[in-house]
């Protein structure tokens, strides 16, 4: 039986029961997913699933173990033991493991820098995927906006948005660069294409799969880049879906 009453929409307009509206955004590293995403999502009242977080997270966990993140074996003996969590509220995005405060943690260079070797383990990728999935059920929301290398192709091939962001590769470590000061531009930028070419050799994400709207920020600002999302979601979308308004959003589109 269909509940008509009041009561059967979540507080961000969502139907009870419905599956959220999915956004999913991939490109490479630098090119804006996170920031876009989450402002993208803000805008629509939708939640932001940052999926690079999970991996980034658990190459934390494995050098908190003094575990080598190039060694296979190894990740998966101390993915065993792995207890993260994260929020999906682009206004407060935390990330977790089990009581730990990981969110600025996850950003260091060294996590970086070791990121590549877990996420390029099937079964961490099987995993984490699930977990994602799992995350946007649950989430109790109109939509959500997923972002991160492989959403477009593996985790939402089906999703109604589909994205590729990108930006030219030395705009994209100069970005990159203007955020890190621990270390000089040309190692940040060293590092950025490094973990590209590592990345790239386990999910393509520089090339648009059939059916994915790419969006160039090269020549855009951060705000420019946000309403070219966003004119690609209203693009796809039916009006309903996209309009805040109509989702009970808090903020205008
Ligand atoms: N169009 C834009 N113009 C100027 N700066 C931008 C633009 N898009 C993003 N930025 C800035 O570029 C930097 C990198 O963006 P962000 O961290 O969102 O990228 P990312 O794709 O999530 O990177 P990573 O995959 O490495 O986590 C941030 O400082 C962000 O504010
Ligand atoms: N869908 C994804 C997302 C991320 N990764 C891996 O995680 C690293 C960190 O991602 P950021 O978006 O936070 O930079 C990234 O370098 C990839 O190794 C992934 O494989 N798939």
């Amino acid at each position: 039986m269909t509940d008509s009453s009041p009561e059967s929409v979540t507080e961000d307009g969502a139907p009870v029961g419905s599956a959220p509206v999915i956004v999913a955004i991939d490109g490479p590293a630098g090119s804006g997913k996170s920031s876009v995403s989450k402002q993208v999502a803000r805008r629509l009242g939708y939640g932001y699933l940052d999926t690079g977080a999970a991996y980034r997270a658990l190459a934390w966990h494995a050098l908190e173990h003094g575990i080598d993140t190039s060694d296979a074996a190894s990740v998966l003996d101390v993915a065993g033991d792995f207890d993260y969590s994260i929020s999906l509220d682009p206004d407060s995005y935390w990330v977790r493991v089990g009581a730990t405060d990981v969110t600025e943690a996850i950003r260091d260079p060294r996590v970086t820098d070791a990121v590549s070797g877990v996420a390029r383990v099937p079964v961490v990728r099987q995993t984490v995927n699930a977990l994602f999935r799992a995350l946007v059920a649950e989430s109790r929301r109109a939509g959500v906006v997923i972002e991160g290398r492989d959403i477009t192709t593996v985790v939402a091939p089906d999703a109604p948005v589909r994205i590729l962001l990108t930006a030219a590769p030395e705009v994209r470590a100069a970005r990159r660069s203007a955020e890190v000061t621990t270390q000089d531009a040309a190692a940040v930028a060293a590092a950025l294409h490094k973990r590209d070419t590592s990345d790239s050799a386990v999910v393509d994400f520089l090339t648009a799969a059939p059916g994915v709207e790419v969006v160039d920020s090269t020549d855009l600002d951060f705000d420019q880049t946000v309403d070219a999302v966003l004119g690609v979601i209203r693009g796809a979308l039916p009006r309903a879906t996209a309009d805040p308004v109509q989702t009970g959003a808090r903020n205008g589109i």
